[in-house]
């Protein structure tokens, strides 16, 4: 347990309508009390109740702000060590006032994710937890949210805990056979450990599967909309984001720069960017715009192809569908609300019908396909919801990646007759990289640099 008490305002600096300066630590009552009045002393309250009083200057007994204060005593408390919050008016002056007279009474300020770590180092959270708390904060959807939300709850750290526990069995077991070596113990012994490994292996292997699924819906896919100028690039942008995001006009060349913006389309996220018109122009700034669709192009993860159904196909539109068709692109007929004047047969040949999606942008018309032409192609139709676990951080999947590694080694040494010792090696790395994503034996430059990411107060 930490012997100091820190503090910290845990809100958004700012106006609003209340803000909260989180104290936690052996003294956080103590910290607090001293510039605390109230009809109970904050030392005698039952934990988890709040008090209405005035947070004062002890020097003088001045009142300093009105406030409400919560006492959470550890360990059963967010970093299970006393925390006491105080809820203020959220004015910039106010949330200043009462942190300086904590922070006079013997609290230090906190660092960026104090609170979460210690949560962590006492034991209470473990590190997948810690991590998807900041998962949690940046998520920018519905979707992404849950599954940060899972796994504060423990559900990725449930799954790697079994699995160590597997292994644990499985280096219990060589290690009778290594302090008595008899030989049909051994056979027995190659069986036992292989088909745990085998057991395991699958499990991370599963695991994987979903980090390339978990990162999209965590980030959205990036979703460059593209084509030839006017074909209604920017009125999907602002059907699908139910907003008049990016300027529509009948001019060609409207939009000149990219245009960003998260929207959720069937429960996917999407960040979607509108690009400028694609075409050969003398003006410099429409040039410009046009490099940028094209580096939008090169790093999307998803393009919506864009052209307009009431007219043919021109030369650059077909040679740009010829380009961008071994991609992950989905041609997007726009305009179906007007008569037909484009070639479906002729597009049909060159990209699978479920790549093609017919619409209107202006009317809103035909988005339930354009949903599940993005959920075919990133998701084999379905997302996977309810009891996946998503794994989506980079440093989960390359610790996964090393116990798998290790795990294929202790298989190939069964398989080779290996010394049982050597196998057993392989057996306990893997059990200690899955043990570093839980966080245990992890350097504390590791901790530092993940907790480094928190925001303040967090
Ligand atoms: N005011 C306030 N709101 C908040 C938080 C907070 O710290 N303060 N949270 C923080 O980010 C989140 C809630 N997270 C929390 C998680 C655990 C505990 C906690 O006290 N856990 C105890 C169990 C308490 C009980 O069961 O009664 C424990 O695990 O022992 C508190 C908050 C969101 N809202
Ligand atoms: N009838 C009809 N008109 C549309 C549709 N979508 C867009 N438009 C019209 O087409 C014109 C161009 O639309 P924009 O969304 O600005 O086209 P853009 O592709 O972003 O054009 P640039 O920014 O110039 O590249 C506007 O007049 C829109 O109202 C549609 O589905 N049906
Ligand atoms: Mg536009």
């Amino acid at each position: 347990m930490a012997e100091d008490t820190i503090a910290a305002i845990a809100t958004p600096l700012g106006e609003g309508g209340i803000a909260v300066i989180r104290v936690s630590g052996p003294d956080a009552v103590g910290v607090v009390e001293k510039a605390f009045r109230s009809k109970t002393k904050l030392s005698q309250v039952e934990s988890h109740t709040v008090q209405y009083g005035h947070v004062v200057n002890p020097a003088d007994g001045e009142r300093i702000e009105e406030a409400l204060v919560t006492v959470m005593r550890g360990p059963r408390s967010y970093t299970a060590e006393d925390v006491v919050e105080v809820s203020c008016h959220g004015g910039i002056v106010s949330v200043k006032k009462v942190l300086d007279v904590l922070l006079d009474g013997g609290a230090r300020l906190a660092e960026p994710g104090e609170f979460t770590k210690r949560a962590f180092l006492n034991g209470r959270i473990d590190l997948t937890q810690a991590e998807a708390v900041i998962d949690l904060i940046r998520s920018k959807s519905d979707r992404a949210f849950s599954i940060a939300l899972k796994q504060v709850d423990g559900a990725l750290s449930r799954k790697v805990k079994s699995l160590r526990h597997t292994l644990v069995e499985t280096m219990a077991h060589i290690e009778v056979n290594i302090d008595y070596p008899e030989h049909d113990v051994e056979e027995l012994t190659n069986a036992f450990i292989r088909e745990k490994c085998e057991f395991a292996l699958g499990a991370i292997d599963e695991m994987l599967r979903t980090a390339e699924q978990g990162k999209l819906l965590r980030e959205g896919i990036e979703t460059a909309i593209v084509g030839k100028p006017n074909v209604g690039k920017s009125s999907l942008l602002n059907t699908l984001a139910q907003d008049n995001r990016a300027i529509v006009t009948d001019i060609p060349g409207t939009t000149r720069d990219v245009i960003e913006e998260y929207v959720t389309v069937g429960g996917i996220p999407l960040k979607l960017l509108d690009t400028a018109g694609i075409r050969e122009t003398s003006d410099v700034v429409e040039r410009i715009g046009v490099e940028r669709s094209r580096s939008a192009i090169a790093s999307a993860d998803l393009i919506l192809f864009v052209v307009n159904g009431n007219e043919p196909l021109s030369d650059e539109e077909e040679s740009l569908l010829e380009e961008l068709k071994d991609r992950q692109t989905i041609l997007i007929v726009n305009k179906m609300d007007l008569a037909t004047h484009i070639q479906m047969d002729a597009l049909y040949r060159r990209l699978p019908a479920e790549r093609i999606v017919r619409l209107s942008a202006k009317e809103g018309e035909g988005l339930e396909r354009l949903e599940k032409a993005i959920g075919a192609l990133f998701f084999s139709g379905k997302i996977e919801s309810g009891d996946i676990t998503y794994v989506s951080n980079v440093r989960h999947i390359h610790l996964l990646k090393k116990a798998r590694a290790s795990l294929q080694e202790a298989i190939e040494g069964v398989a080779a007759l290996m010394p049982i010792d050597m196998v057993q090696i392989d057996v306990r790395n893997a059990w200690e990289h899955l043990g570093e994503m839980i966080g245990d034996a992890v350097s504390d430059s590791l901790i530092d640099q993940i907790f480094s990411q928190f925001c303040l107060g967090k």
